[in-house]
């Protein structure tokens, strides 16, 4: 009888049994693979098809931090489709970052993703390849590009600039309420922040101009931003495509190509994304070809100091560093492709994380009013009150307790909350030697607020960070002097005191975009800070968190008003 005869003869309750046996066959070999697998760790029973999944509350945070309370610093949970073994003791997340030891190579994130590839087109940057080859060639570019002296000074100048537009904004809106002489305004400081840091990557990065923060103006007040309408509205329409790009590779990273393609609903989701996606890819094309033929017709000398403007001179006879690159190789100049991978990345990696940590800091601050005074002392002994606050390099370095109190918040509040890797060799973690692709995540807020390394974890105290320099260097200092790759630094410090912080992540993938974090947090604390006194509306109310890959701030509603009035 042909399989397709046998099938027509059975009746419901037929088919019943077959779908309960094939649930039976599903779920004892799932079990037995669970029952049967190497170095058993404690962690959550998974279940068949949802895995762990019924322990998410809708908060990753606070998932991670109560499996650590339950099951300590080294425990294991089934999600997506991985065994994932999280860690979070510093001389565990030594192995991975550490230059000096045995282990220390390139590892990837995550397994290979052919969402991802589909959804970037197989465009492989720095963030999420798996590819050592081309990554080194991505991240020597990258790191050259935002390390150069000239590009921080851009970033300082810029800064100044986008922060006096959008304190004039600030002002506008306060005196709409008042004489005009004295204003205070009641507004979501997050939001502010938000738009700021979309503009400040945009223009270091590409040396272009987005008018986020006049177009978040419009929203909020009848005059408008002196920008024409379309300019804001092409940023705005960049913007909202770059978060839904964003948002939406969940979809590419978790589901299958069948459901992404055939399923009504996700269908019809998957081909927004896509479009959204071309949307997006054509504009940054555009900006590529634009500056690659300015740069045709501009002297070496005229060239711009953002980071496009490197990228595509980077390995032609116009690059300084021409023929020096990467070890003994020669490589070729950067395609379009390539350029607007890593631009890209540096929208997506570089503009939220410092837009939350800042929010974050004025939270502790508004809670704090020691802190505060002590850091608003630091600033005036360098920028006395009413002064024209003219920032360089050199005064950022001076600002030694601001950098404590960056440190401090991000310890109680890590913006990214989990990393991984993905090591394509066995490796030795916690005494138990790994396969290789093991998945291993670090939990960082059990890291950052680990008893054994942090006195009294749960008290905001900057001092930790200030009067001990040890605890972790100033990530203002990071050089690109002789150009070599930063991944090779040596690592000698005490281990427990580097590995339980590590805001930047570490080893070979350690955040390229660190410094230019650093400038921008740094100058907003003496612009912010420095010219305005802010409160929160709500002292009592929590502060409004949500944590997927980083912990976003939803809402910070405060009260600013200038310091001299
Ligand atoms: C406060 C702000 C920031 C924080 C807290 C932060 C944090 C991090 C962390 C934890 C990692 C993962 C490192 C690892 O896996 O070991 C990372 C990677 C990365 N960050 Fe940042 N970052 C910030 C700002 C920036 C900025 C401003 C840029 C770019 C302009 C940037 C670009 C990147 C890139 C491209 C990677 C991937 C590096 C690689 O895989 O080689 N980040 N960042």
């Amino acid at each position: 009888m042909s399989l397709h005869k046998y099938f027509e003869n059975l009746n419901f309750v037929d088919y019943f049994h077959l779908v309960v046996l094939f649930i039976l066959f599903y779920a004892i070999k799932f079990y037995y693979k669970y029952f049967t697998r190497p170095n058993k760790l404690p962690g959550p029973l998974p279940l068949p098809i949802i895995e762990c999944a019924y322990c998410f509350r809708g908060d990753i945070k606070q998932l991670f931090v109560s499996l650590n309370k339950k099951y300590g610093d080294i425990y294991e949970i089934q999600l997506g489709g991985y065994r994932r073994i999280v860690l979070s003791r510093p001389e565990h997340i030594e192995k991975f970052f550490n230059n000096s030891t045995k282990y220390a190579k390139f590892m990837p994130r995550a397994p290979y993703s052919r969402g991802m590839k589909e959804l970037l087109m197989g465009a492989k940057g720095l963030v999420s390849s798996d590819d050592f080859k081309s990554w080194k060639f991505n991240r020597q570019f990258f790191i050259r590009a935002i390390l150069s002296p000239s590009f921080n000074n851009e970033a300082i100048k810029w800064t100044k600039l986008l922060f006096e537009e959008l304190e004039g904004y600030w002002k506008s809106l306060g005196s709409a309420n008042g004489d005009g002489k004295e204003w205070t305004l009641e507004t979501d400081f997050s939001k502010w922040i938000h738009r700021f840091t979309n503009d400040m990557i945009v223009v270091s990065t590409t040396g272009e101009r987005s008018y986020s923060i006049g177009s978040y103006y419009n929203t909020l007040s009848p005059i408008k931003a002196p920008y024409p309408d379309a300019l804001i509205e092409d940023s705005d329409r960049f913007i909202k495509g770059m978060k839904q790009l964003m948002v939406g590779s969940a979809l590419f990273v978790f589901l299958s190509p069948f459901i992404r393609h055939y399923v009504p609903f996700i269908r019809g989701k998957t081909k927004a994304l896509l479009k959204n996606r071309d949307f997006i890819f054509e504009k940054v094309n555009k900006v590529i070809k634009k500056r690659r033929q300015e740069i045709e017709a501009m002297q070496t000398k005229d060239l711009k100091k953002d980071m496009l403007t490197s990228l595509i001179i980077a390995n032609t006879e116009r690059d300084v560093n021409y023929k020096k690159a990467v070890g003994e190789e020669i490589y070729p100049p950067m395609t379009d492709f390539e350029i607007r991978a890593n631009i890209l990345e540096a929208f997506g990696a570089g503009t939220d994380t410092t837009a939350n940590l800042f929010s974050y800091i004025n939270y502790y601050l508004c809670h704090y009013p020691e802190v505060k005074q002590k850091m608003l002392a630091e600033i005036n002994s360098i920028f006395p009150q009413n002064s024209s606050f003219q920032l360089v390099h050199s005064d950022l370095s001076k600002l030694k307790y601001c950098e404590a109190i960056i440190k401090e918040v991000e310890r109680m509040i890590p913006v990214a909350n989990l990393l991984g890797r993905y090591p394509t060799e066995p490796i030795e973690v916690g005494g138990y030697l790994w396969p290789a692709n093991t998945m291993f995540q670090f939990d960082l807020v059990s890291l950052h607020r680990h008893k054994d390394y942090w006195p009294n974890p749960e008290i905001f105290d900057p001092d930790r960070f200030f009067l001990d320099n040890n605890k972790s260097e100033s990530y203002l200092n990071v050089k690109n002097d002789d150009l070599k790759d930063d991944y090779n630094e040596k690592d000698d410090q005490n281990v427990g005191q580097k590995y339980s912080f590590v805001m930047f992540g570490g080893g070979y993938r350690i955040c390229p975009g660190r410094k230019l974090a650093m400038i921008e947090l740094l100058s907003l604390m003496v612009y912010v800070f420095g010219k305005y006194n802010i409160e929160l509306i709500d002292m009592e109310a929590p502060l409004k968190t949500r944590s997927s890959t980083i912990t976003s701030c939803q809402e910070l509603m405060v009260r600013i008003k200038p310091r001299n009035q």
